[in-house]
C-alpha cells in the first residue's frame, strides 16, 4: 500500500472538487485532487452543457413549428436524429476537452486515481492501492441519479439523464418519470424533435416553482405541448426486447400499461456518500445521510472536514458547485482559520420553453410559519406586448417584497426569456432594492422587461395598501 500525507485531500476531481483544490493550493497547503470516475465534469459530461445542446436542437425544430403563426410556411420539417446526437456528442467532447485540459493543468502527483472512503478523521483509503493521511479534507463527490426500486434491474431500456446524451438516434419514444428540472427540460425537448414523450408525475409539481399561482400558469402553458400525467404513479415495468412495458396507476387506482423505447428516470440525484465510510470520519450526519455543515463556511460541525458542491444536497446547481468548492478549498487551506465565504442570492433556472425560473426567497419560504407577511404583485404574460409580437405570449410572474421596507425579496415565474429576467431580478434582490428603486430604472419600449414593470407597480400598490389584491388577468397591452 502506498502511503502519503498532505495538507489537503479534496475528493471528487467535478466543479467543486477542482475550484477547491485550486482555493486551496492558492491558501500555500499541499493539496492532491482524487477522482474514480472519468476527468471531465457531471455537468460537462452528462448535466448543463450536453443536455442545452439538445435543447438548442429543439429550440430550432420549435421555430420552424412557430414560423406558420407568422406567415412563413418552411416546408416539411425533417429531423435528422443522428445528426441531432452527432452534435450534441461533438459539442459535449469539446466542452469535456477544455475540463479535461484544465484537470491536466494540475501537477501530475497532485492527481490520484481511486475510490476514496475514510478509515479514520483524517485518513482515506484509495481502492486497495494507497492510504492518505490528510490534516483536512474536503467531500466534493458530487450527486447520482436515483432509480426507483421497482425500476431497478428490469432491462436497457430503464434510463437516466447519464444515458441520454450517448444515443447515436433519437428514440420513437420516452416515458420520462418526474416532472422536475431535469424530467421538463429533456421531456420537452425530445417532444419538440419529434419523439413520442409522456411524462408521469406522482404528485403535481412542476420544476422548483412553490408559488400555486405560478405553478397553475406552468401546469396551463406546458400542457399545451406536452402529454403531462399528474398523480400518476409508477407501479412497475418490464423489458420485452426492444421496448419497456410501463404500468402506472392513476389517481382514482386505475392501472395502465403502456409500451416505450425508454424510460427515463428523472426522479431526483442523491449525494455520493455512500460506500465512503463517513461512520469512520467522526462526523455528526443529519437524517438524510449529508454531514451537518455550516452553508456560509462549508464547514462540518467544529470539524477539519468540508463538504462542497451536489455532495452537500444544499442546492444542486453548478454555479453553487463552484462558489461551494472556493470556500471549502480556502477554509481548508488556512484551517483553522475558518471565514464565511461569498454567498449569493439563490437563482435557479430551468431551460423549458416558457423558462422556469426562481430566485431570492421562494414562495414557500416566505410562508413558512403560518400567514403571509409579504406583498405579492404579478403579471401575466398572456397580453405582454413583446411576448405577444413573437408569439410567445405564455406564463406568469409573481414578485414578493417586505411590507414596511419595501425590500424586493424574490420572485418565481414562468415566462419568455425568463433566463433574462431572473437574472435582472437575482440582482435587484442582491443589491437589497426596494420595488420604488425597482421602478425608477430604465425599462425600455417595447420589451418583456415592460411586464417586469407591470409586476412590480402591482407591487408597489399592494405594498402601499397593504393588500395582495391582484388581479389574475392582469396584462400590459403593450401600447
Ligand atoms: C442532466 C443535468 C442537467 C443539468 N443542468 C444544469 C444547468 O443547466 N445549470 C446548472 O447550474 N446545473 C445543472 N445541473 C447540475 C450540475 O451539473 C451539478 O450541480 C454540478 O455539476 C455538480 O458538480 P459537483 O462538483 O458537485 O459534482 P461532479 O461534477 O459530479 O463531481 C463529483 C466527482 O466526484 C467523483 N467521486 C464521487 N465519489 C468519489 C469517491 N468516493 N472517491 C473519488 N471520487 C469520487 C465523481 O466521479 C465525480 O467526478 C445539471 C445536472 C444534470 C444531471
Ligand atoms: N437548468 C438547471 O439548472 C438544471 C437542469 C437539470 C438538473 N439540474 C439539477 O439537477 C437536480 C436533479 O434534477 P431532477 O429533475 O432529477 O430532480 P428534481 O428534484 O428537480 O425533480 C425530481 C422529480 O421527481 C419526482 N419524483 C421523486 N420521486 C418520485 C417517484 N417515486 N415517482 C415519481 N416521481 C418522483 C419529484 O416529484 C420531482 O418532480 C435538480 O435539483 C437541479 O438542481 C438543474
Amino acid at each position: 500500500m502506498k502511503k502519503m500525507k498532505v495538507d489537503v485531500a479534496v475528493i471528487g476531481t467535478g466543479t467543486a472538487g477542482m475550484s477547491a483544490y485550486r482555493a486551496a493550493v492558492a491558501q500555500g497547503a499541499r493539496t492532491v485532487v482524487i477522482e474514480s470516475g472519468p476527468y471531465g465534469t457531471t455537468c460537462a459530461r452528462v448535466g448543463c452543457m450536453p443536455s442545452k445542446l439538445l435543447i438548442a436542437a429543439a429550440d430550432a425544430a420549435h421555430m420552424l413549428d412557430l414560423a406558420p403563426g407568422f406567415g412563413v410556411h418552411p416546408g416539411d420539417k425533417r429531423i435528422d436524429g443522428r445528426a441531432v446526437m452527432e452534435r450534441v456528442r461533438k459539442e459535449r467532447d469539446r466542452f469535456v476537452g477544455f475540463v479535461l485540459e484544465s484537470v491536466e493543468s494540475f501537477p501530475l502527483e497532485d492527481r490520484i486515481r481511486g475510490h476514496a472512503r475514510f478509515t479514520g478523521p483524517h485518513t482515506l483509503q484509495l481502492d486497495e492501492h494507497t492510504e492518505i493521511e490528510a490534516a483536512r479534507i474536503v467531500i466534493a463527490t458530487g450527486s447520482t441519479p436515483v432509480i426507483l426500486p421497482q425500476l431497478q434491474g428490469v432491462g436497457p431500456g430503464i434510463v437516466t439523464s447519464d444515458d441520454v446524451f450517448d444515443w447515436d438516434d433519437l428514440p420513437g419514444s420516452v416515458a420520462v418519470i418526474g416532472t422536475g428540472v431535469i424530467g421538463l427540460e429533456l421531456g420537452q425537448a425530445l417532444t419538440r424533435l419529434g419523439v413520442k414523450v409522456s411524462l408521469f408525475a406522482r404528485g403535481g409539481s412542476l420544476a422548483q416553482l412553490s408559488d400555486p399561482e405560478v405553478l397553475g400558469a406552468a401546469r396551463h402553458a406546458l400542457a399545451q405541448e406536452l402529454d403531462l400525467r399528474f398523480q400518476t404513479e409508477v407501479v412497475g415495468a418490464e423489458q420485452q426486447g426492444e421496448r419497456v412495458r410501463l404500468t402506472t396507476r392513476d389517481a382514482r387506482g386505475v392501472e395502465t400499461e403502456e409500451h416505450f423505447q425508454y424510460v427515463l428516470l428523472a426522479t431526483g440525484r442523491a449525494p455520493n456518500l455512500h460506500g465512503m465510510g463517513l461512520e469512520a470520519s467522526g462526523l455528526e450526519l443529519t437524517a438524510n445521510g449529508v454531514p451537518d455543515f455550516d452553508s456560509r463556511t462549508m464547514q462540518c460541525g467544529t470539524s477539519h472536514i468540508f463538504i462542497a458542491g451536489d455532495a452537500n444536497n444544499e442546492l444542486p446547481l453548478l454555479a453553487e458547485a463552484a462558489d461551494h468548492g472556493k470556500i471549502a478549498g480556502e477554509n481548508a487551506g488556512r484551517y483553522p482559520d475558518v471565514r464565511p465565504g461569498l454567498r449569493r442570492t439563490p437563482l435557479s433556472i430551468a431551460f423549458t420553453e416558457p423558462n422556469i425560473a426562481t430566485l431570492g426567497k421562494s414562495y414557500k419560504a416566505l410562508c413558512a410559519g403560518g400567514r403571509p407577511k409579504f406583498a405579492i404583485g404579478q403579471v401575466s404574460f398572456v397580453n405582454q406586448g413583446r411576448s405577444r409580437v413573437m408569439l410567445q405570449n405564455k406564463g406568469m410572474l409573481r414578485v414578493y417584497a417586505e411590507y414596511g421596507s419595501c425590500r424586493f425579496l424574490g420572485a418565481e415565474m414562468i415566462g419568455p426569456r425568463g433566463e433574462h429576467l431572473a437574472h435582472l431580478l437575482a440582482w435587484a434582490a442582491q443589491a437589497h432594492l426596494t420595488v420604488p428603486q425597482m421602478l425608477d430604472m430604465p425599462f425600455y419600449h417595447p420589451v418583456i422587461e415592460e411586464g417586469v414593470r407591470t409586476a412590480l407597480r402591482d407591487l408597489a400598490a399592494n405594498l402601499a395598501t397593504r393588500t395582495n389584491h391582484t388581479d389574475a388577468a392582469d396584462s400590459e397591452p403593450g401600447t
